[in-house]
């Protein structure tokens, strides 16, 4: 009788005989697998596949089969995973909708609708780049330190405390953004400016710093980049002018300038006829330097429409400042007749109407020529928060010196709106102008409507002048100097060519067609209550100016304690029923819209649409 065996079912007897398996009760079945689990299946596979040297010979079908399974079994495992991954997301994104729903639910319809503008406003950040000539941007250059200047605040401002410069700050209304801002100084004689400018400016009427001056002049001074905004007729144009004045009398005074040589300073301006009053103003003051023993320094006014071979002998002998216009400079500087191999000190004067008129490109063109680092100024009486934002990134740990909200009226300016039928306008413009004695500026946006507002006028016998772009240099300056002299009472104008012009107590601006962007209804009455003297600013509207318009204007007047007419005050602001703080547009400034309803909005895309395209294909 066979020996029971103790073996388990597939563990191999030693004991076991070949002949007796048939009366074993415990024996296996002939075609008996042993079973082995998958893992060490695939372990057995992988050293038998692995090892050459061990190979053992299995038949293709086996491992194929095997490699089939492994397959199936892989593609289940990761199809479950998917699964789990999915459940898991949906899971989240059921409890982030649930909770927005809830949090939606406690906002206000203002709230999401400045959430939804500042989501619009961020992709139009996105799109823009910064302002830096194309071989910064290529070559990744970042500049970090600000210039060094040698200037200095006098000793007993400097031993000041913090506490006691932001009391003479917040006296004067200044309002300042940045890290280690210098002080502000209150009068001339202590911002070391060179004695014959002083009495120039004295001379002039300039006596004592404005805000906008007490604290640009010492941060520009310092060598700082800057970002200044004040109302129109502040004095901004001096507060860039001296320090260029300072570079320029700095370096001549080290190595005096040959041909060929500079300009260190470069202002740049949106008009002819504004880079030309700043150039004068200029020459005048160093006129005076030099009639007061200080060295010869000379400037260039670099504008489209006058013939450069005039101003050969700056050119020969070497060019301290250039004002110039986008145009004639980039001309300039790609001919190579003009360089900014040494240029330290670039200046944008209305900054944001640049960028607005479509010359960002240029400027980057133009920054493109500077070798080595620069101090960067902008100013302008109207610098919108999407503009603020945009410079910010472009300069070199800058300050902001703001005095007054940036696109809020002069509050030296007497602002009465009329409403006048379109038929009637002209009629009741020659009413209007008895309210005071010339010199009065009428605005137009139209061309043809300047044209026919001067020939109605001296129809009537009014000396008028009239300005804007489709005329030629010859009759623009003409109109300019006729006006400024006292020749013409008059002066009809187009918005776009009178921008920062300062003429002599204006008493009356007309704003006879209401521009659509209040920007520019801000920079037109500007013309008048300059230097702290004021001035009276009427406006007609009528049905043809939007009601968003007459909304910006509503709230300007608010903002500015000025009467606000019946018919403006009926009109209703759709935000305020929804509780949408009343902030300016971030795009125009203007108090009465949002982003969405901003009549640049289309313009703004526009640009930075073509700018990132710009990008994208290389272009820089
Ligand atoms: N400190 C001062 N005291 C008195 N008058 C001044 C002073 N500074 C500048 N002015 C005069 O004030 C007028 C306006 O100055 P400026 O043209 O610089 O204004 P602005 O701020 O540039 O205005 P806009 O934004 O319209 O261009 C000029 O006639 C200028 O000579």
């Amino acid at each position: 009788m066979a020996v029971a065996s103790s073996s388990r079912p597939g563990e191999s007897s030693p004991r076991r005989e070949s002949g007796g398996e048939e009366d074993d009760e415990y024996a296996l079945p002939s075609d008996y697998k042993a079973y082995v689990p998958v893992a060490k299946r695939r372990a057995q596979l992988a050293s038998q596949l692995g090892s050459r040297s061990k190979r053992v010979k299995m038949s293709d079908e086996v491992v194929k089969e095997m490699e089939e399974k492994k397959q199936e079994e892989d593609e289940e495992e990761k199809a479950r995973e998917k699964a789990r991954r999915e459940r898991t997301l949906l899971q989240a994104a059921q409890e982030v909708k649930e909770k927005r729903a809830i949090e939606d639910a406690s906002k206000t319809a203002g709230q999401l609708a400045e959430e939804k503008e500042m989501a619009l406003l961020k992709e139009m950040e996105r799109a823009q780049k910064k302002l830096a000539g194309a071989k910064e941007i290529a070559e990744g250059t970042v500049w970090t330190e600000s210039l060094k200047t040698t200037w200095r605040p006098p000793g007993f401002i400097r031993d000041m405390s913090e506490e006691e410069w932001q009391a003479v700050r917040e006296k004067h209304h200044i309002i300042v953004e940045g890290e280690e801002i210098p002080p502000p100084i209150t009068n001339f004689q202590d911002m070391k400016i060179p004695k014959p400018i002083l009495e120039h400016l004295k001379r002039n009427g300039i006596k004592r710093p404005t805000p906008i001056q007490i604290q640009g002049i010492p941060t520009a001074f310092t060598g700082r980049d800057m970002i200044g905004i004040a109302f129109t007729g502040s004095g901004k144009t001096l507060t860039f002018t001296l320090p260029a004045i300072m570079q320029a009398l700095e370096m001549e005074s080290k190595i005096p300038f040959v041909r060929g040589e500079g300009p260190v300073g470069l202002i740049v301006c949106p008009s002819r006829e504004l880079a030309r009053q700043t150039y004068e103003g200029l020459q005048a003051m160093c006129k005076a330097l030099k009639e007061g023993g200080y060295p010869e320094l000379r400037n260039l006014l670099c504008i489209g429409g006058i013939n450069m071979a005039d101003q050969g002998d700056v050119l020969g002998r070497g060019v301290h400042i250039a004002v110039a216009t986008p145009g004639r400079l980039m001309d300039m500087l790609d001919k190579g007749r003009l360089n900014a191999n040494n240029c330290k000190y670039l200046c944008m004067d209305e900054a944001d109407r640049m960028i607005d008129m479509g010359f960002e490109e240029d400027v980057r063109s133009i920054m493109s020529h500077f070798k080595y680092q620069r101090q960067t100024l902008l100013f302008s009486a109207t610098m919108p928060r999407k503009i603020q934002d945009f410079a910010q990134q472009s300069l070199i740990n800058p300050i902001l010196v703001n005095v007054g909200r940036a696109g809020a009226a002069n509050m030296d300016v007497i602002q009465e709106v009329e409403y006048v039928k379109q038929e009637a306008k002209m009629v009741y413009l020659l009413e209007c102008l008895q309210k005071t004695p010339p010199p009065v500026i009428i605005f137009s946006d139209s061309k043809n409507e300047v044209d026919d507002i001067q020939e109605y006028l001296l129809l009537k016998g009014v000396e008028a002048v009239a300005i804007h772009g489709s005329k030629t240099q010859e009759e623009r300056e003409y109109a300019i100097r006729s006006f400024k002299t006292g020749a013409k009472d008059v002066m009809v104008a187009s918005g776009v060519a009178s921008k920062g012009l300062d003429f002599n107590e204006i008493q009356h601006v007309i704003v006879y067609s209401m521009p659509k962007e209040i920007e520019d209804y801000v920079h037109e009455i500007g013309r008048t209550g300059r230097s702290g003297k004021t001035g009276i600013a009427t406006t007609f509207v009528n049905m043809n100016t939007s009601e968003q318009t007459l909304l910006d204007l509503k709230y300007l007047l608010m903002e500015a304690k000025q009467k606000i007419p019946e018919f403006l005050l009926s009109i209703d602001d759709p935000r305020a029923a929804h509780g949408t703080s009343l902030k300016g547009c971030p795009i125009c400034g203007g108090l009465g819209h949002g982003i969405q309803d901003c009549p640049k909005l289309e313009d703004a895309n526009r640009r930075a649409q073509a700018a990132s395209q710009k990008y994208a294909g290389g272009g820089y």
